[in-house]
């Protein structure tokens, strides 16, 4: 049995925003969070990378005793083998180059991905007020592209940060065990590099972060006009949008340019550091040469170690790249996970058995602060009882409907779903009862099958063929190639307005709903459509209460109870035999008018 509790009021609900719950602050713990369950690759990718650079540092100096023997007295077959270890060290460097690579990558999909799988679940839980502000194409950079920008940090940062300091540190060391000015020299240019790095690592990140911005507003025009493709192109919008399109490329090129600018920086300062210490190098160690105090082989080594030196210098300063990439994702990463619903989950998730009643209880409701679109609603109806929905475009129907499915907070008033508060409901609980039929039929990219139930498995062919039978879109079905393995686009282009209807209804249907709601397309549809249409909703309606938003009286002949809505305030409530009977009502008003319409 449905309970009307009384409670005692609930304080205002909070104010009409998707909110952030504290301002982000960039963590690198956040990030450690996502890497904590691959930690086990990353060490082994670790490993592989110092494998890498032990096998970099010994090359070298088989060179170096090659030279030394061939320019000494070396036998040829002490030559050969020198050579031999020098290919199996090039190979086995090789091998593991590419093993680097395949784990990074790995590590890097497996870490990003988690990170995708938690923004797209938090940005799905987000509330309308936050969606109607964001294109999806908007979204979609923010979900994927940003976290790509992470990627090479998980892939190699740290990896190669260590990677790339022990080379430092075994090329230097090695050189202070053989020379120690060569050694001091290089180790100058190693500590100003690397500090100019470091103090510099932060430069680019705000500008990457309004590069990754003007990509996400290119991809969301992008998208909007895609969607919007009939429109554009009925309307001759190509140029202007085209206009439009180079305006935004135009700003992500600006961007990225300050950005990319920004971020190259630091690396361009060590490139000419290096070439001071590449020319101090080779001028210390030729004079030593032609003293007599090093072999030519150890003129080699050093070279070729002071050319090295760049190699991890120059990692590092991809690195910082990289870095100053990834803190720009993550932090619009983390602006994004804090941002909480307005739409708090309730508790509750028992509802009584059967149709449920629904009461609206002063309820008041606006889209933004300053405009309120409904005013003190206040009705009830009793469980198994149909409402007709009436009143002129823009009266606050549709927007009934969102709030009875807890789409937005109300200003004040409630809304009770059989006897409960729907803020003390569970979202679940309440999307499992109700169910709703809108006018724009969204198709997904999948079999005709996974579309009718939403991609549930549980329902078997009987029931779904069954049901479309009763509905009357069995014809149909049998008509597509496959049947209910037809595989349908996405979107909805593939479906006429009548068979969208008939569509959502068995959809709606399937879920067995105890609460329904029906918003009707406001076009006009042959009549035969409209036969089977009105058919199929006397049949979902049979079982559970019903609220049908119409835009034709003549499909509220069944209905019990009728509401005309003018400006978002009830101006009519009550039974439909007798305000049609009373000719001073709104409704028989509005029969009347229907009536001469259709005889014009
Ligand atoms: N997402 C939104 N943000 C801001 N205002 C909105 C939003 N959706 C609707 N409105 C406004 O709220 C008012 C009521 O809209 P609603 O969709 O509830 O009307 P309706 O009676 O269902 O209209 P129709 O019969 O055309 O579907 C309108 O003035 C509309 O412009």
């Amino acid at each position: 049995m449905p309970q009307n509790r009384t409670r005692t009021p609930k304080p205002p609900n909070p104010p009409n925003t998707s909110k952030p719950s504290a301002p982000p602050k960039p963590s690198m713990t956040w990030l450690f969070r996502y890497l904590r369950p691959v930690k086990w690759r990353m060490l082994a990718l670790l490993l592989l990378l110092l494998a890498t650079t032990a096998l970099q540092l010994v090359n070298p100096q088989i060179v170096q005793r090659f030279i030394d023997q061939a320019t000494g007295s070396g036998s040829v077959s002490g030559l050969l083998s020198l050579a031999g270890l020098y290919l199996v060290v090039a190979v086995c460097n090789q091998l593991f180059t590419v093993s680097v690579d395949y784990l990074g990558n790995d590590v890097s999909w497996r870490a990003t991905n988690r990170i995708r799988a938690d923004l797209l679940k938090h940005v799905l839980r987000l509330d309308m007020r936050f969606h109607n502000v964001k294109s999806p194409g908007e979204m979609i950079e923010r979900i994927d592209g940003d976290v790509t920008h992470m990627s090479n940090f998980f892939a190699m940062f740290i990896a190669k940060i260590v990677g790339s300091f022990v080379l430092l540190a075994g090329i230097l060391g090695y050189m202070y065990a053989y020379n120690w000015p060569i050694a001091a020299t290089m180790t100058v240019f190693t500590v100003l590099s690397v500090g100019v790095m470091f103090r510099l690592r932060d430069i680019g990140v705000s500008a990457s972060q309004t590069e990754r911005q003007a990509n996400a507003a290119l991809y969301g025009l992008i998208e909007e006009r895609i969607a919007g493709i009939e429109d554009v192109q009925a309307n001759g919008g190509v140029p202007r949008l085209m206009n439009r399109y180079h305006r935004a490329m135009r700003a992500v090129f600006l961007a990225g340019r300050k950005a990319w600018m920004r971020r190259v920086l630091p690396w361009n300062v060590t490139v000419v550091l290096f070439t001071i210490a590449v020319t101090a190098v080779l001028m210390l160690s030729v004079r030593m040469y032609v003293q007599g105090q090093i072999t030519l082989g150890m003129l080699f080594l050093f070279f070729q170690y002071t050319q090295m030196l760049n190699d991890p210098i120059e990692q590092l300063g991809d690195q910082l790249q990289e870095f100053q990439k990834a803190k720009s994702g993550m932090r619009r990463a983390q602006e994004l996970l804090a941002l909480r619903s307005e739409i708090a989950e309730g508790g509750q998730d028992d509802l009584p058995q059967g149709p449920l009643s629904v009461s609206f209880e002063h309820v008041s409701f606006g889209y933004n602060a300053d405009q309120r679109i409904l005013h003190d609603i206040t009705f009830r109806l009793k469980p198994g009882e149909r409402l007709g929905l009436i009143g002129r475009t823009g009266s606050g129907k549709s927007s009934i409907s969102r709030l009875l499915l807890r789409l937005y907070n109300l200003d004040g008033g409630v809304i009770r779903v059989g006897g409960t508060d729907i803020r003390d409901l569970k979202l679940a609980s309440l999307y499992r009862r109700v169910g709703m039929v809108t006018q724009d039929v969204q198709l997904f990219d999948g079999t005709l099958r996974d579309n009718l139930t939403l991609f549930n498995p549980e329902l078997a062919d009987d029931a779904i063929l069954e049901t479309t039978e009763r509905l009357g879109l069995r014809p149909w079905i049998e008509a597509m190639p496959g049947g209910l393995d037809a595989r349908l686009a996405a979107g909805g282009a593939s479906l006429s307005a009548g068979e969208a209807q008939l569509f959502a209804l068995t959809r709606v249907f399937l879920t067995q709903p105890s609460l329904v709601i029906l918003d009707e397309p406001s076009s006009r549809l042959d009549a035969a459509t409209e036969a089977i249409l009105q058919k199929a909703v006397d049949q979902l309606l049979e079982r559970c209460t019903g609220i049908v938003i119409a835009h034709r009286l003549a499909t509220l002949d069944r209905v019990d109870k009728i509401m005309v809505l003018r400006q978002g305030r009830i101006v009519e409530f009550g039974a439909r035999a007798s305000l049609a009977q009373d000719p001073a009502s709104e409704y028989a008003r509005l029969l009347r008018a229907d009536r001469q319409e259709e005889l014009a």
